[in-house]
């Protein structure tokens, strides 16, 4: 089995009912555990900050999928939801966004492992270091917890 975590993002109302719809998709995938959720942080948005306020999670799921068979589950829920990609960070009813993948370096057109962006977000490194402080991200060296305190206050509103 392999040990993953999940990032979940979501700005389009009911956002918490795309929340639940997701994880609950996930629940009831035969390949697929989820043994840890995060709580839910409303986050401001990043990057492209013209845009309605987040809510943001991690789960940590064991599962037997290799990562871009697990890609093409998360990239199938967020369809599922309706998720349509007109602005590049914009608004989304739903993202799931694989941020580790046990200890493994990836990168393929379709997926970089760890989450290139993960390390510089507070929104991720927030709920991530609330379920698994001491989680490595693997080209740093470091944990969750201690790339989070390394955060610019700025970035850690979430
Ligand atoms: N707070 C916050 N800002 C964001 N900007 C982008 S793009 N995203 C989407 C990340 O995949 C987010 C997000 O999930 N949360």
């Amino acid at each position: 089995m392999n040990q993953v975590y999940i990032g979940l993002g979501t700005n389009i109302e009911p956002r918490e009912s795309y929340l639940k719809k997701a994880i609950h998709q996930l629940f009831q995938h035969d390949a697929i555990n989820i043994t840890k959720q995060s709580s839910i942080y409303e986050t401001e948005p990043v990057g492209f900050t013209e845009q309605s306020h987040f809510l943001n999670m991690v789960l940590e799921i064991n599962t037997s999928l290799t990562p871009l068979a697990l890609l093409d589950v998360c990239q199938g829920i967020e369809s599922h939801l309706g998720r349509e990609r007109v602005i590049r960070f914009g608004p989304r009813t739903i993202d799931l966004d694989i941020l580790l993948y046990n200890n493994e370096n990836m990168k393929t057109e379709r997926l970089t492992i760890p989450h290139p962006r993960m390390h510089e977000r507070g929104f991720v490194l927030i709920p991530l270091a609330e379920i698994a402080p001491n989680a490595i991200l693997p080209p740093f060296g470091t944990t969750s917890k201690e790339l989070l305190n390394e955060l610019p206050e700025a970035e850690k509103k979430g």
